[in-house]
C-alpha cells in the first residue's frame, strides 16, 4: 500500500503577491464541437505552489479544458503558456508531458509493464538503462514519500497506487504542473485522505495543481483557489477563502431550477407485503469484494440503500442481483421468479433494471444517439402493429426522461459517445427507468454527476419507487446518495453488518458501521445485524 510524507500544514489561502509568470496560463480559449461551443473565451491561470479547483455542472467544459491543457486537443482560438513560454505544438506528447501531467479518471498506465517502466515510458529525451530506471524511480518515490515497489507490475496495483505511478511519471520528467481529473471517484475513504496529503505535499513542493471534482467539500479542503465553468464560460475565479458552498453552487447552476422534493407517497411502504426482491444466503467470490451469506428483501415501493467500503461487496451485491456476475450459493428472487446465477437476460426478463457501475463498458452504445439509447429497451412499445416506427417517436418518448435528469446534449440524435461523462451517466439512468422496471439495481449512480443533477437523479430513483411500486436497491459507497432511502443496509467484508431503518440517517453512524464498529446512539434505528440467512416476511432479517 502506498505511504506518504507526513501531512504538511495547510498552505496559505490568500493569494501571495506573484512576481514570476503563472505556471500555467490559458487566455481566450475557444473550442467548438459542431454547433456546441464547449469553451467560450476562457482565461485561467495556476500559480506555482497553489491548488486550483475547477468545478462546473456536467457538460460545462471541464474535460475539454483538460484536453486543451494536456496538449491532446487543439483549441479553435486562444493560447496556452507554461511559465510565460508558449506551449509546444498540439500532438508533441513528449514535450507536453515534460510540462504538465494529467491523471485522468481512467488510468493511462500500461498494466503489463512495471512501475519503473511506466514511469519512464515514452521518455524519448535520452536512453535510460533498466538499472538506472529502477534507481531513479525509487529515488522519486522516496523523495515524495511514496512507497511502491519499482519492479511491481502495474496490473497488480490498486487504483490509488496507479494514480501515484502517474504522478511519479510527471515528477520524473520534471513537470511542475499536475492535473487531477476527479481523482477520488474510485478511491476508498482512507485512500482519499492519503491523496489529499499527497496533493498538499506537491503544492508545498512548488507544483501547480489543477483539481477537478464534483465533490465541493474536497475543493474547500485542499484548494486555495477555485474557478467555475458554466456553459463553457468562466463565470467565477476566486480564492476559496472568499466563498462559501452556496456561492459556489449558485455560480455553477446560474438560473437553473432547484430540484423539487420527491413525489408524495400514496401509502407508507408496506414491509409485510410480498417483497419484490428477496436475496437469501447469497455467497459470491468476486474480485470487487466477496459476499458471504447475504440476505435481504426489498418491499414494493421501497428504496433500500446498500453501503460499505466498495471492497466490502457493495458493488458485487448489485451486480449479482442484476445477473451481471455469478453467485455460488443462495438464491435471488425477483417478484416470485428465481433469477439464475450470472444470467443478465433472465434478470432483465424478471423486471430488473440495471444502472451499472462502469457506464463506459455496460451503460450505453456510444455511436447511437441519446434518444435511441434511452428508448432501446422499449422499442416494441414505440412501433405500430406492422413493426414500423413513426419519425420522432423515439425522441418524443425519450424527452420527458432526459429533461427530468437535466441532460445536456445538442439534441436527441447526438451520439452518446460525444456527451460529457456525467451526461452519459444520465442516459444510462434514463434508459433503465424507461422500461418500467419492477426492481431497479443502481450501483454508484451519481458518480461523475454534478451536485445539482445528483439531486435530480436521486429523486428520479425515489419517484420510480413511490409512483410505480418498484423496489430500488441503491448500492453506493457515497453516503450522500442514501438521503432518499427508506432503509440502509451496511456490508462489512461481504456480510450484512448493520441496518438503519429510520431516515434521516446519521452520517457519522453510517461511517462507524462501514468501518465494522457497532453503531451507537440512535441504536433503535441502527442495530447490528445478526448472522442469519433467512429474511423475515417484513423485509428485514429478524433481529
Ligand atoms: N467529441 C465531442 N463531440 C461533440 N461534442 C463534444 C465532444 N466532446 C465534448 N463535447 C461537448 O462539449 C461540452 C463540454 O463537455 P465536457 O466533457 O468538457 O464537459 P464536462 O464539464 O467535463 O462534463 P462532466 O462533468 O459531465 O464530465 C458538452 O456539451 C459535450 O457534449
Amino acid at each position: 500500500m502506498a505511504s506518504n510524507s507526513p501531512p504538511s500544514a495547510s498552505p496559505p489561502s490568500a493569494r501571495p503577491p506573484s512576481v514570476s509568470p503563472p505556471s500555467v496560463q490559458v487566455s481566450g480559449i475557444e473550442k467548438r464541437f459542431g454547433s456546441t461551443r464547449a469553451l467560450r473565451g476562457v482565461d485561467l491561470s495556476i500559480e506555482a505552489g497553489r491548488c486550483l479547483g475547477l468545478v462546473g455542472r456536467n457538460g460545462a467544459g471541464k474535460s475539454t479544458l483538460v484536453s486543451v491543457l494536456s496538449g491532446l486537443a487543439a483549441p479553435d482560438g486562444g493560447t496556452v503558456s507554461f511559465d510565460g513560454r508558449p506551449a509546444p505544438p498540439v500532438g508533441d506528447v513528449t514535450r507536453w508531458r515534460e510540462l504538465i501531467a494529467t491523471v485522468f479518471q481512467h488510468s493511462m498506465v500500461v498494466p503489463d509493464l512495471t512501475v519503473a517502466e511506466n514511469v519512464f515510458l515514452g521518455d524519448g529525451s535520452r536512453f535510460v538503462g533498466w538499472r538506472e530506471m529502477r534507481a531513479r524511480t525509487r529515488e522519486i518515490m522516496a523523495e515524495w514519500g511514496y512507497a511502491i515497489d519499482a519492479e511491481a507490475y502495474c496490473r497488480d496495483l490498486s487504483v490509488e497506487e496507479l494514480q501515484i505511478v502517474e504522478i511519479a511519471r510527471a515528477l520524473a520528467r520534471g513537470a511542475r504542473c499536475v492535473l487531477l481529473d476527479e481523482p477520488t471517484a474510485a478511491l476508498e475513504r482512507d485512500a482519499v485522505r492519503r491523496l489529499f496529503e499527497r496533493v498538499r505535499g506537491l503544492v508545498d513542493g512548488g507544483v501547480a495543481v489543477l483539481y477537478i471534482s464534483h465533490h465541493l467539500e474536497e475543493v474547500f479542503e485542499i484548494c486555495q483557489d477555485v474557478a467555475v465553468l458554466r456553459d463553457g464560460e468562466l463565470v467565477l475565479s476566486a480564492p476559496v477563502a472568499e466563498l462559501d458552498r452556496e456561492a459556489l453552487v449558485a455560480a455553477m447552476i446560474g438560473a437553473a431550477p432547484v430540484a423539487e422534493q420527491p413525489a408524495e407517497r400514496a401509502a407508507p411502504v408496506d414491509r409485510a407485503a410480498e417483497p419484490v426482491l428477496t436475496v437469501r444466503g447469497l455467497t459470491a467470490a468476486s474480485a470487487r469484494g466477496r459476499l458471504s451469506g447475504v440476505s435481504l428483501a426489498v418491499a414494493p415501493g421501497e428504496v433500500v440503500g446498500v453501503t460499505g467500503l466498495l471492497s466490502a461487496g457493495v458493488a458485487t451485491l448489485g451486480r449479482v442481483v442484476a445477473g451481471a456476475e455469478p453467485y455460488q450459493g443462495g438464491t435471488v428472487t425477483v417478484r416470485g421468479r428465481a433469477v439464475r446465477s450470472g444470467r443478465r437476460d433472465l434478470a432483465q426478463r424478471a423486471g430488473v433494471g440495471y444502472v451499472p457501475e462502469d457506464r463506459l463498458a455496460e451503460g450505453f452504445v456510444a455511436h447511437l444517439g441519446v434518444a435511441e439509447n434511452t428508448t432501446m429497451t422499449i422499442t416494441d412499445r414505440l412501433t405500430d402493429r406492422f413493426g414500423l416506427m413513426r419519425p420522432g417517436r423515439r425522441a418524443a418518448a425519450a424527452e420527458p426522461l432526459t429533461t427530468a435528469l437535466s441532460l445536456v446534449s445538442s439534441g436527441p440524435g447526438q451520439p452518446v459517445g460525444e456527451l460529457s461523462g456525467g451526461n452519459q451517466q444520465k442516459v444510462t439512468v434514463a434508459r433503465t427507468l424507461a422500461h418500467d422496471p419492477g426492481v431497479v439495481v443502481a450501483i454508484t449512480p451519481t458518480r461523475g454527476v454534478d451536485v445539482a443533477s445528483k439531486a435530480l437523479l436521486l429523486r428520479a430513483l425515489a419517484d420510480v419507487a413511490r409512483t410505480t411500486g418498484a423496489g430500488v436497491l441503491l448500492c453506493s459507497d457515497e453516503l450522500s446518495d442514501l438521503v432518499l432511502c427508506d432503509r440502509v443496509v451496511v456490508l462489512v467484508r461481504g456480510e450484512v453488518f448493520a441496518e438503519f431503518t429510520e431516515p434521516p440517517f446519521d452520517r457519522d453512524q453510517l461511517i462507524v458501521a462501514t468501518e465494522g464498529l457497532a453503531p451507537t446512539g440512535r441504536s433503535a434505528a441502527a442495530a447490528p445485524y445478526p448472522k442469519s440467512t433467512e429474511p423475515s416476511p417484513s423485509g428485514a432479517d429478524p433481529r
